[in-house]
């Protein structure tokens, strides 16, 4: 039903589905790369240790608070030639098929890496695609002058608001 009202609307269209991830490396590639930029939970969340751990030289006493800090993980140079530009070919080999990177940790790693993350990427793929499918973005001012510096810097990065139009296709 609601698709028949989007047809009213805009017209008729082709609603990407999931599979299509595959075949859109370029578009997995900027999602990433915007997962990357945007750092969404630079410092992690908080583990402890359970028993006395040894850690590169280190002893990490039971009880010490952890804080994977995934900011880091994300900008490291090692991994990433441009680590503070938006720069989707970080995610793209030479042939433009989608490379992994092992330092995409966005959603952290190990045993309790994000329950939610196949959920999660699928739902960045299928809204970013549907609304670039169906509106051209048109900002109100130059990109360039567009900050995107967190408005909030903490346990959470929270990027700033900014008006722009979506003008249906
Ligand atoms: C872009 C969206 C998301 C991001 C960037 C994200 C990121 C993260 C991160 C960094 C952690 C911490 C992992 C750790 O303890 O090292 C986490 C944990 C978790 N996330 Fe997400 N998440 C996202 C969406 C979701 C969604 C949609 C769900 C559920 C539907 C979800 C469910 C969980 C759960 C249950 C945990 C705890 C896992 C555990 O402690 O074993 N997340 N997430």
């Amino acid at each position: 039903k609601i698709h028949e009202e989007i047809d009213q609307v805009i017209g008729p269209q082709r609603i990407p589905s999931v599979n299509d991830r595959v075949k859109m490396p370029y578009t997995d590639a900027v999602i990433h790369e915007i997962q990357r930029l945007l750092d969404f939970v630079p410092m992690g969340v908080p583990h402890s240790v359970i028993r006395d751990t040894h850690f590169r030289g280190y002893l990490l006493p039971k009880g010490t608070d952890v804080f994977p800090l995934l900011g880091s993980v994300l900008k490291d140079p090692k991994y990433f030639r441009y680590p503070d530009a938006f720069y989707p070919q970080h995610f793209l080999d030479e042939q433009g098929c989608f490379k992994k990177n092992e330092a995409f940790v966005a959603f952290s790693s190990g045993k309790r890496v994000c329950l939610g993350e196949a959920l999660a990427r699928m739902e960045l793929f299928l809204y970013l695609t549907s609304v670039l499918q169906n509106f051209s973005l048109r900002p109100l001012v130059p990109p360039a002058d567009i900050d995107v510096t967190p408005k909030l810097s903490g346990f959470g990065n929270i990027p700033p608001t900014y008006e722009l139009c979506l003008v249906a296709r």
